[in-house]
C-alpha cells in the first residue's frame, strides 16, 4: 500500500478544458485506464515556451478549482518559422481557418510541421505540474477532409491529413496519443509504488 500522504496517485482525472474535440480524443484514448472528469474554466494562458505556458496553464487551473487538475497545451510548429505560430497557433486558426492555413507557409519551400501536445498534471494548488508531452511531424497541406476540428484537414502524416485518417488511427500516431501513452506509463509506475 502507498502512504496515505502522498499526493500523486490520482483514482480520476480532472481535465480542465473547454476544446470538445479533444476532450472527446482524450476520453478515447483513456477508455478504461482511468475515469476522466472535466470542468470548462476560462484559463488565461501566457506567452513562453510550450512548456511555460503548460505549467502556467495547470497551476492557474488547480487554482481556479482548488483540486488535482491535468489540462494540455497544443501547439502547430512550422520549421520554416523557427517553430512558430507553436502555442499561438489558436490565433491563427481563429483568424485564417482551415482552409486559409497553408498560405502561412506559402513562401516558403519547406513544409514541415511538427505537431505537439503538452499535458500537465498537479495534485492541486502548490504542487509543482508534471509534464507529458507528444510530437508527430507532418506537414502543412491544403485543407483536405472534413474541418471538423482545428488543423486537422492542413496537417498531413504520411500522405493523409489528421481529417482523412478515422479517430482510431490518428490517436495512434498523434501528438496527443503520443502524449498520452507517457501519461498512462507514469499512471503505471504510481500504482506499483
Ligand atoms: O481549453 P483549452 O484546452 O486551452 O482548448 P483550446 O481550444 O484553447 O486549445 P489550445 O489552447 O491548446 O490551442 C490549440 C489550438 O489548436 C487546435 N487543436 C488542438 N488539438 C488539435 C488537434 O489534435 N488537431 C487539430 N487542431 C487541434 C485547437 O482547436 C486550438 O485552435
Ligand atoms: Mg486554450
Amino acid at each position: 500500500m502507498s502512504s496515505s500522504t502522498s499526493p500523486a496517485v490520482p483514482k480520476h482525472l480532472n481535465f480542465i478544458t473547454g476544446n470538445k474535440n479533444k476532450l472527446a480524443e482524450v476520453q478515447a484514448i483513456l477508455e478504461g485506464v482511468i475515469e476522466l472528469r472535466n470542468q470548462n474554466v476560462d484559463l488565461v494562458e501566457v506567452q513562453g515556451t510550450v512548456e511555460e505556458v503548460t505549467i502556467d496553464k495547470c497551476r492557474r487551473a488547480a487554482e481556479a478549482i482548488n483540486g488535482p487538475v491535468l489540462v494540455e497545451d497544443t501547439c502547430l510548429c512550422f520549421k520554416a518559422m523557427n517553430d512558430l505560430p507553436g502555442p499561438y497557433i489558436k490565433w491563427f486558426m481563429l483568424a485564417l481557418g482551415p482552409l486559409q492555413m497553408h498560405k502561412l507557409l506559402e513562401g516558403f519551400e519547406d513544409k514541415s510541421a511538427q505537431a505537439v501536445c503538452t499535458f500537465g498534471y498537479s495534485a492541486g494548488p502548490g504542487h509543482e505540474p508534471i509534464l507529458f508531452q507528444g510530437r508527430t511531424d507532418g506537414k502543412l497541406v491544403q485543407s483536405r477532409g472534413p474541418t471538423v476540428f482545428g488543423w486537422d484537414s492542413c496537417f498531413e502524416y504520411e500522405g493523409q491529413t489528421y481529417a482523412e485518417m478515422d479517430k482510431t488511427e490518428k490517436n495512434k500516431i498523434s501528438h496527443r496519443g503520443k502524449a498520452l501513452d507517457k501519461l498512462k506509463k507514469w499512471l503505471a509506475s504510481q500504482v506499483e509504488t
